[in-house]
């Protein structure tokens, strides 16, 4: 994630006096969040105010790690070169001044030749495909938002926008359709929610919608990545004029509609409850200007696609952005023939997996899985809490949660679409609260949640297809952290193999013999043709 470094930094003389020569020997941190807190009298990273171990070599200045020589450096650009902005207008509402950043105070007003923009691009790894697309930006800073959101984007840690947020949230803030294919756990949550955070409180702030309904809406595949979204947006909406509704089944529909009506910015939900709640009260939905499909490959897939369109057809011609990990060719005409003039952002290799996880493939046959998995946990070695382990189907789910708990001593929980929605939010909190270490899922923790602390996965039983292979060994790394995803393949997986092969050897990952030997790893795979429809060749 850390864009442009050269890794010039030295050793802060504090450090050094500090620390001896182990502090000679550690290697410069790359991220901030790698660098501790700063304790009284010692030097503080002029970006972050962690420990600044370092000085940079260009401005002398302590820093903590390479990232924020990179944030210092751009910093320093900014001033001194031609600046990044977003080109929306700002207008200040003279009652609610505090809010914003007046247009003729920012400091960045001119805009990146063409040059210079395609080159900040491929530097911090980001492609696009569409017309007149603005450029990326270095800092939330430069985008104009209200002051306020700026201040919870601070407070949530969020120092840089990632490369993704980078390219993405001004293009979103001048009101342009955008499809988004970038890893997981890239940060396209805040790419979405950044914008609509900062338009719902604009319109808000200045009167300028006629009723009090709803003016933003994300759809998404499951309940607990709209819980997480939901809960996202508050964080980043606090202080503003924004409320938000979730609207999911499980959770009683008075409550969602009983909000809805008290007034809005966002509704966040699946497509089928959200139908069903629109078919069964009226919901104005006449101010909604901005549609947002997380997941979006899933989302037009089979089962979901007509309740999406039954949706979109509800709007009128909402701005509309698009994220997944995995797109494929089918999704962008799907996408380009949904929005009109549709710029198309690419970050990182797509449809493969995130480069910080390794994937390590075992050849275990279909009876042994099981004790093959309580090996794993009972090595002090191999296993790494908290981990997900993925399954195939939710009977499977609860009985492998009690095997693991009974054999090998060690909680385990479990989460699938059959639990109530009582069940699955206590599961999560205990799991993500580390009282209990391991859980064991279905597909709906594969896509889309943040299972922050979780660097380890195994993938007990290979999902259907690679796409959700992605999301799934996705789990095991957030923001670039290094993270294992630990896979059970044998023969029953054969569909998968070939492209499985074609993963690993990308990725530099070994290939078990059984997997590199078989008929079905060579040639054309029993799904070739569906595959090259969904992937492109
Ligand atoms: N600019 C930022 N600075 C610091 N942390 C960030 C930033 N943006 C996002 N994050 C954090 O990075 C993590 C991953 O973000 P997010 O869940 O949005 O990824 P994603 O791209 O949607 O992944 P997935 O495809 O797996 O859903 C989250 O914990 C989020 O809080």
């Amino acid at each position: 994630m850390a864009p442009m470094m050269d890794g010039t930094i030295t050793s802060s003389p504090h450090a050094v006096s500090d620390m001896g020569d182990a502090a000679e020997e550690c290697p410069v941190k790359e991220r901030c969040q790698e660098q501790r807190e700063a304790l009284p009298g010692e030097p503080r990273c002029a970006i972050c105010g962690r420990y600044g171990e370092y000085i940079c070599d260009e401005t002398d200045d302590d820093i903590c790690s390479k990232e924020c020589k990179s944030t210092l450096l751009a910093r320093l650009a900014s001033t001194q070169k031609p600046t990044l902005v977003c080109n929306r207008p700002v207008r200040v509402p003279v009652s609610d001044e505090c809010f914003y950043v007046r247009a003729d105070n920012r400091p960045n007003s001119e805009s990146l030749s063409t040059d210079q923009t395609e080159s900040l691009r491929s530097k911090i790894g980001i492609g696009i495909k569409g017309n007149s697309v603005p450029a990326p930006v270095l800092s939330f800073s430069s985008c104009n938002l209200p002051q306020k959101l700026e201040q919870n984007l601070e407070s949530a840690g969020y120092l840089i926008p990632t490369p993704v947020q980078m390219q993405t949230i001004p293009a979103a803030l001048v009101n342009r359709n955008i499809l988004v294919s970038a890893d997981t756990g890239s940060g396209k949550t805040a790419s979405f929610l950044v914008p609509i955070v900062s338009h719902c409180s604009y319109i808000r702030l200045q009167h300028l919608a006629e009723q009090k309904g709803p003016l933003a809406m994300v759809l998404a595949p499951t309940r607990e990545i709209c819980v997480q979204v939901e809960e996202q947006a508050k964080v980043l909406g606090k202080g503003l004029p924004f409320k938000t509704a979730l609207v999911i089944g499980g959770d009683a529909m008075a409550g969602q509609v009983y909000r809805i009506q008290k007034g809005v910015e966002l509704i966040v939900g699946t497509p089928g409850r959200l139908i069903d709640l629109l078919t069964k009260h009226d919901i104005d939905l006449n101010e909604v200007s901005v549609l947002v499909l997380d997941e979006v490959d899933s989302m037009l897939q089979k089962g979901f696609r007509d309740q999406v369109m039954q949706i979109f057809q509800a709007l009128s011609q909402p701005q509309v952005l698009m994220f997944s990990a995995t797109i494929s060719e089918e999704v962008e005409r799907m996408a380009s023939s949904m929005a009109r003039d549709l710029i198309h952002v690419t970050c990182g290799k797509p449809n493969r997996p995130s480069k910080s996880v390794k994937q390590v493939v075992i050849w275990v046959e279909s009876k042994q899985k099981k004790q093959k998995l309580f090996e794993i946990l009972m090595s002090k070695q191999h296993f790494k809490p908290p981990i997900v382990v993925f399954v195939g189907s939710r009977l499977g789910a609860d009985l492998l949660a009690e095997a693991i708990t009974v054999v090998t001593g060690l909680k385990a929980l479990s989460i699938h679409g059959e639990k109530s929605m009582k069940d699955r939010r206590d599961n999560m909190r205990l799991f993500l609260t580390g009282e209990t270490s391991i859980l064991v899922s279905t597909g709906v923790l594969g896509r889309g949640v943040d299972l922050l602390k979780v660097q380890q996965v195994i993938i007990f039983d290979m999902p259907s297809s690679m796409a959700e292979y992605v999301h799934q060994v996705g789990r095991a790394s957030r923001m670039g952290e290094e993270g294992v995803a630990i896979v059970f393949v044998n023969e029953e997986d054969k569909k998968l193999f070939r492209e499985l092969v074609q993963y690993l050897k990308s990725a530099g990952a070994a290939v078990p013999q059984k997997l590199a030997n078989s008929r079905y790893s060579v040639g054309p795979s029993p799904l070739s043709s569906r595959q090259k429809r969904k992937y492109g060749s």
